[in-house]
């Protein structure tokens, strides 16, 4: 190993310190354009005895993983301005399922493999094909193909022939990894929120990368979320100001915010607040996927004066890596299992912004399980100097209240 850091140093003129300790000298992107520009073992005996110290880039992925978000947001947007009741289908849960949350699927997929050829591709995605193989989604499948097909050219960056019915298809499929501990996996919901994309307010497309298990990139486009702060503002107030938001994080880089129409991105942080009295919290907009009542209790055991925001997908936690408010709590009813991809892009947008996530015992969320996250009762996120009292208002609350069943 030595000797091949001691060849690569006469190459490139390292300095003789280097070689004993390389951590100073080599920025992740120098490593990791020599780890690339030099012989695979060279490359990967300066891999192993720098991983320790040096952190992965994945500069490479989150540029593609914002390309595929913001033109997945376009087509959202097109499809959301004229909503057609015929857009609309029922999953076999009864969950809602449109033309959109298909061809943003389809185009983020798309968007990756084309800009990522050199990559394993592996995808954990909400949607799957199977109803539109089905004959009474025919029309459905045409409108989708020719809207899939009218965003990529319209966009222009990708001189491809037009994708056929069963490409799309196809491409729809590409997403049932199961995802787990080893390996690199995207993880997407092309939309959350779809019932806040129907009612016309909040949904997010959320994308995020799993690396040994571990949420390493994320990517929130946000459509609807105004570029102003939301804190208290009403949900007509939010309607009308001027929408559409980027987040992205990587590890250990921060998480920045910039326009959908392409203003350069700032760095946000979450509140800073230590006093529960000045501290907003989001929650589900829907009753049914979150229990409003326990986050009431909560809120006022911890001294939260504020109303609830009641916010649609993870736009909230969009909302909450900048600051808007301080806290998110969502209760599930009891049985419900989290999926990963309603989570991942989420977590890392607040974490890298100085937030945490964890379940409702003080657990860190663990993406590694494969599709679904295994918890315990409810997630929370908030600052780290007000968890320690939320995590105590949330144990105290539960021990007093009964979670409904299924
Ligand atoms: N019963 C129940 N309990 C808890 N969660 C549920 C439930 N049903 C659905 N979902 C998931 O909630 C996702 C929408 O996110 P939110 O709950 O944050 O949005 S909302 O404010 O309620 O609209 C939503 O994501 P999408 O399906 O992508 O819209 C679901 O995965
Ligand atoms: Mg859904
Ligand atoms: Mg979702
Ligand atoms: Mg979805």
């Amino acid at each position: 190993m030595a000797s091949s850091v001691t060849a690569l140093a006469r190459l490139i003129y390292l300095p003789p310190s280097t070689i004993s300790n390389p951590r100073p000298f080599l920025s992740p992107k120098l490593f990791f354009t020599l780890k690339s520009s030099y012989s695979p073992i060279v490359s990967s005996s300066i891999s192993s005895s720098l991983n320790s110290s040096i952190p992965m880039s994945y500069d490479k992925q989150l540029a593609a993983a914002k390309k595929a978000a913001a033109l997945a947001a376009r087509l959202c947007q097109n499809v959301q301005k004229g909503l057609l009741q015929s857009d609309v289908q029922s999953k076999s849960d009864r969950s809602p399922v449109t033309v959109a949350d298909y061809g943003s699927q389809v185009l983020v997929s798309f968007v990756l493999q084309k800009e990522l050829p050199d990559q394993a591709f592996s995808l954990v995605a909400e949607e799957d094909s199977g109803d539109l193989r089905k004959e009474e989604s025919r029309e459905t499948l045409e409108r989708l193909t020719k809207l899939v097909n009218d965003t990529i050219a319209n966009d222009g960056s990708y001189k491809v022939p037009p994708l056929s019915e069963g490409d799309i298809l196809t491409i729809i499929d590409s997403g049932m990894s199961e995802g787990g501990p080893n390996g690199q996996h995207w993880v997407l919901d092309p939309i959350d929120g779809t019932k806040g994309f129907l009612r016309g307010d909040q949904y997010a497309i959320a994308l995020g990368l799993l690396d040994e298990g571990k949420v390493v990139l994320g990517v929130l486009s946000c459509p609807n979320l105004p570029l102003e702060s939301i804190a208290s503002q009403h949900q007509s107030a939010v309607n009308r100001a001027a929408a559409g938001c980027l987040f992205s994080a990587q590890l250990s880089c921060g998480t920045y915010m910039e326009s959908l129409d392409g203003s350069p991105p700032v760095k946000v942080h979450v509140s800073n607040t230590e006093n529960p009295e000045e501290a907003s919290f989001f929650e589900s907009y829907e009753a049914a996927h979150s229990s409003h009542s326990l986050s009431g209790s909560i809120a006022k055991k911890l001294g939260v004066k504020a109303p609830p925001v009641r916010i649609d997908s993870q736009a909230k936690y969009g909302a909450l890596s900048r600051g808007d408010g301080a806290i998110y709590l969502r209760f599930p009813n009891k049985g419900y299992r989290e999926k990963i991809w309603d989570h991942a892009a989420g977590y890392i947008v607040v974490a890298e912004a100085g937030g945490v996530a964890s379940d409702a015992a003080g657990k860190p969320l663990d993406f590694s399980k494969g599709r679904y996250l295994d918890l315990d009762t409810g997630i929370i996120v908030t600052n780290r100097k007000l968890m320690p009292a939320l995590l105590k208002a949330v144990q105290d609350s539960l021990k007093e209240e009964v979670l409904p069943s299924l």
